[in-house]
């Protein structure tokens, strides 16, 4: 049994963290400032804060941070719910912005941010609403990266007994792209965790399945690798816009509406940046012993 001295030691050795709650259309974060003083986090203790039973609940988590290169504001570094970390994440892009903001780390509208698969510029917009540039989808294979002869629009995918055909797409961090009849009753459950692990996506990737409405609106579901299905994924939302503009399907601007809420896509074609636009809230601040 520890004795009182112990018990006392163990609790002084543990650090209070702060924290903002945030949303992008459903797509929940906790965001941190590891910009005005380190914060280290390890897997462990990213996975127990993302628990929505015993911990705060997020899908990722977004960590602020001084900037490693010249010329950039910030940079940004994305945890999933399971600890691991990835390259980019487009709601919480927009969360990020509002976050530097609401807590004067920057007074500028349009920042230049540093990822883990290069720079993006969110820019806050007059009324509220915030977009991001989140610069060229990367198509060849071995970027994604993806197991494949050569780049094609759309692959056969065979997940089971099923044949799947899909788009792969990074938008910094690897997607799949798959069209159904009807998003609400799709099978993102079932598939979306074989995709998610599929021998041809050795990074993993994120599944989406995607209802064409018309070619200038889709609705959009998304199993996300290391998350599970969120309510909504903007990085998940530029690559069904970037695969349906190639398969001729759709055409710039895209409505993307998701179970949380509605984006603006834009992008107009082979090395252009796609463009997304969005809400970004703040639900509420706190802090939590680890
Ligand atoms: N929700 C995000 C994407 C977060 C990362 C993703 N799960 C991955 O592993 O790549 C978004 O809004 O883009």
């Amino acid at each position: 049994m520890a004795s009182p001295r112990d018990a006392q030691l163990t609790k002084i050795k543990k650090m209070k963290l702060t924290f903002t709650k945030m949303q992008g259309i459903g797509n929940d974060f906790v965001v941190i400032d590891g910009y005005s003083a380190p914060v280290n986090l390890d897997a462990a203790t990213i996975q127990r804060l993302a628990d929505r039973h015993f911990g705060i609940g997020f899908d990722q988590l977004l960590l602020v941070e001084q900037p490693t290169v010249p010329g950039v504001d910030f940079r940004y570094r994305i945890f999933n719910a399971d600890g691991g970390e990835v390259e980019q994440c487009g709601n919480g892009a927009r969360c990020f912005v509002r976050f530097v903001h609401d807590k004067a780390l920057t007074d500028q509208s349009e920042i230049r941010v540093e990822t883990a698969r290069g720079i993006i510029q969110p820019r806050l917009e007059d009324d509220g609403l915030v977009t991001v540039n989140m610069g060229e989808p990367r198509l060849q294979p071995d970027e994604i990266p993806f197991v494949a002869d050569a780049a094609a629009v759309t692959y056969a995918l065979v997940v089971g007994e099923q044949t799947l055909e899909i788009s792969a797409v990074s938008m910094g961090n690897p997607h799949a792209v798959m069209l159904v009849e009807d998003v609400q009753t799709a099978p993102v459950a079932s598939l979306g965790p074989l995709i998610e692990k599929h021998e041809r996506f050795p990074q993993r990737v994120n599944a989406g399945f995607m209802q064409v409405v018309s070619p200038h609106h889709i609705q959009l579901r998304v199993f996300e690798r290391g998350s599970g299905e969120t309510l909504a994924c903007g990085t998940g939302a530029c690559a069904a816009v970037v695969s349906g503009i190639r398969r001729g399907i759709l055409q710039s601007p895209v409505r993307v509406t998701t179970r949380g809420g509605e984006l603006s896509i834009s992008w107009h074609g082979e090395h252009q940046p796609v463009l997304m636009t969005g809400p970004a809230e703040t639900v509420f601040e706190g802090s939590i012993d680890i």
